[in-house]
């Protein structure tokens, strides 16, 4: 039997670690069973329960201080260290999930990751020879729904991340909990080419017209414009989310969800994503 992951990406503050722990919970609450990866070599607080750990093979604080690296540099240095040593670290992690084991990876936000540096494509093509069905979740902050040019950008950063990895791809919107008016962002979940050109047309100089044609044909014939809505703070939406990501994984076909051991490790359980989300629907 097939193990499933998520590879969970997207810009720096999208919301991917959130979304993970928030994951969690709602797995946990339905009762299914599911492993959050640390992707992520600069990451310091989590929100739920680290099941495998990239820190333990490579740290960005270590490699800053020993290489006198900055912060990208060191990522982008932590990274290469975790593709050279994917037979021996990962895959001694990972033997301990096996047949239908669900896991998330909560990858860095470093943007170059998913656009031309090959590393998660070696990396998600190794995953695959170890049998793994995978599916790439694309979150993209709801705050780029507010104007047309940072929507086709977004559309543009995602778009590379789908070619370069030629996975089975979720495009999410987060923080729609965020979001004061959920009408305005509807018309860029499923939205017609047509209309997001006029209005880019409207906004920029007539000498941008074919460019922004171009454009709108590329992300049309890629038939990328799709986004699911993601507000944490609503079980339901959160349902949905996931149902669509299981069906790309083909997750549950061939395999049994698996009740989850009430007496898991992790004692206590964790609070929501590190932000207070009725203080954030309030401010809205
Ligand atoms: N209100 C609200 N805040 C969110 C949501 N998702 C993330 N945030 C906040 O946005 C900030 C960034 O969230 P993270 O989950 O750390 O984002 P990330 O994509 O993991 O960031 P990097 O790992 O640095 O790339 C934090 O302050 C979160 O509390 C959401 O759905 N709703
Ligand atoms: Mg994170």
């Amino acid at each position: 039997m097939p193990r499933y992951a998520q590879l969970v990406i997207g810009p720096a503050g999208s919301g991917k670690s959130t979304y993970c722990a928030n994951l969690y919970q709602h797995c946990q609450s339905i009762g299914r069973v599911v492993h959050i990866v640390n992707f992520d070599p600069a990451a310091e607080n989590f929100e739920y329960p680290v099941s495998v750990d990239i820190r333990e093979l490579v740290s960005l604080e270590d490699v800053m201080e020993e290489l006198k690296l900055g912060p990208n540099g060191g990522l982008m240095y932590c990274m290469e260290y975790m593709e050279e040593n994917l037979d021996e670290w990962l895959h001694e992690e990972l033997d301990d999930y096996i047949d239908d084991d669900y896991l998330v990876f909560d990858c860095p936000g470093q943007i170059e990751l998913y656009s031309h540096v090959p590393i998660l494509r070696t990396f998600v093509d190794q995953l695959k020879r170890w049998d793994f069905n995978i599916c790439a979740v694309y979150l993209l902050d709801a705050q780029f729904a507010s104007d047309v040019a940072k929507f086709i950008s977004g559309c543009m950063a995602s778009l590379s991340a789908m070619v370069q990895l030629e996975l089975p791809h979720v495009n999410i919107l987060s923080k729609m909990d965020l979001c004061p008016n959920k009408k305005d962002i509807e018309r860029f979940l499923d939205p017609d080419v047509q209309m997001l050109l006029a209005d880019l047309n409207r906004h920029m100089p007539p000498s941008f017209m074919k460019l922004n044609r171009a454009i709108a044909h590329l992300v049309d014939d890629y038939s990328l414009v799709n986004f699911l809505p993601l507000d944490i703070t609503d079980e339901e939406s959160f349902q949905y989310v996931l149902s669509h990501i299981d069906m790309a994984l083909q997750f549950g076909e061939d395999a049994e969800v698996k009740i989850r051991d009430q007496d898991a490790d992790f004692g206590g359980g964790t609070e929501a994503g590190g932000y207070n989300s009725d203080d954030a629907v309030d401010d809205v």
